[in-house]
């Protein structure tokens, strides 16, 4: 199963150009709001047309510009599931997921709508209507509808944005069940890093109508090429630099020096280091990248702890030039009590350069 995209398009100042290829396995595609995600989606299911390039499904032609080829969506066997769903208020729940499948057995219409029902967990709810369902309920109801006719590509659209955390959870994981067995191609929209990441083994990063970053979700988050794929990966601290020598560097918002396995490349002007890889330099028999750190403020969460640390002693900071360092509890509960500063480490290669 493969999916090839290569389209451009315009719509008004925005311009969308993008070239990607997918198999079997989930690709998530992450960007800031107005990126061009959900265009990518439409213009894939057929909703809107590019001006040129090309679509492939499985070796099916679905758009070619140069060839004149524009499958309706009707005949793309594509799902596109997006935000807004609408479900039929008149028709009840199975009569709504059954909707696309149109000459299809009567038999084998009802194994299909067991098998999603059971799936989607909405079994006892077969014969209820729209309105008498919670948001969460539509949500995998709409769901339902999108994969009863199997479809060969599965564009998702932040299917879960109504959801509380707690569903959400369930759902994620009983829908990377589903998914296991799903032999199409599937596109999940997300704004959100973690679900993105618990779901798609790929990431395809979009950024200004263009694709930033495309990869395995681990290669993105050890190795993130850019500021911007960095943040969305989770790190959070950041740090132009300056080349001192060929194997030491100069964090300019730090103030430290730091020795560095890697020479940047000419297009990265930024650091980052994540924030669960900075240590007590105490047990350490290093003595490389070791420096006196304050914890100007923290959070507590559940299980762990984010400090935002000074390398400079207090108050000579601003907001922008704190390293943010993550605890366990454990680790939190050594040190909350310890006299400051404390001695960290920072070691080479949990050091990144980020382009711009
Ligand atoms: N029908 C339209 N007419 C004009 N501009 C549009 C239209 N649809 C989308 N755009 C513009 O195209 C760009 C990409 O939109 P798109 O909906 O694909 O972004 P997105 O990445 O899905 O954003 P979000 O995360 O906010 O949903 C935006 O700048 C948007 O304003």
């Amino acid at each position: 199963m493969k999916l090839v995209v290569d389209i451009k398009k315009r719509i008004g100042d925005f311009t969308l150009e993008v070239a990607f290829e997918t198999d079997g396995e989930t690709t998530g595609l992450l960007g800031a709001s107005g990126s061009g995600k959900s265009i990518t989606l439409q213009l894939i299911a057929g909703i809107e047309t590019p001006d040129e390039g090309q679509i492939v499904l499985n070796n099916r032609v679905l758009f070619d510009s140069e060839k004149g080829i524009n499958l309706p969506s009707r005949k793309r066997r594509v799902s596109y599931l997006f935000q807004n769903y609408a479900l039929f208020p008149h028709m009840t729940v199975a009569e709504n997921i059954l909707f696309p499948l149109t000459n299809v057995k009567e038999e084998k219409r009802k194994d299909r709508l067991e098998e999603v029902l059971r799936l989607m967990a909405l079994k006892g709810l077969k014969n209820r209507y729209p309105a008498q369902l919670s948001g969460g309920q539509q949500q995998r109801v709409a769901l339902a509808r999108g994969i009863i006719g199997k479809p060969e590509a599965l564009l998702l659209d932040e299917p879960f944005s109504a959801l509380d955390d707690y569903l959400k959870t369930t759902l994620i994981k009983e829908l990377m069940e589903a998914l296991k067995g799903y032999q199409g191609a599937t596109l999940f929209v997300s704004h959100n890093m973690e679900e993105a990441y618990r779901i798609c083994p790929k990431l395809l990063v979009l950024s200004k109508g263009r694709v930033e970053a495309y990869g395995s979700r681990e290669t993105l988050h050890h190795y993130p090429p850019t500021l911007s794929v960095a943040k969305l990966t989770g790190y959070r601290s950041f740090s132009k630099f300056q080349t001192l020598s060929s194997y030491v560097i100069k964090a300019l918002e730090w103030d430290i020096e730091l020795q560095v396995e890697n020479i940047p490349a000419k297009q990265e002007t930024f650091i980052t280091i994540a924030s669960e890889k900075i240590y007590l330099a105490e047990d350490s028999p290093e003595n490389a990248n070791i420096f006196s750190a304050w914890i100007n403020t923290y959070e507590e969460g559940p299980r762990r702890v984010l400090c935002y640390l000074t390398l400079k002693r207090p108050p000579a900071h601003s907001k922008d030039d704190h390293l943010e360092w993550e605890l366990s509890k454990e680790e939190w509960e050594n040190i909350k009590n310890k006299p400051q500063p404390f001695r960290i480490r920072i070691p080479k290669e949990g050091i990144r350069f980020l382009k711009e």
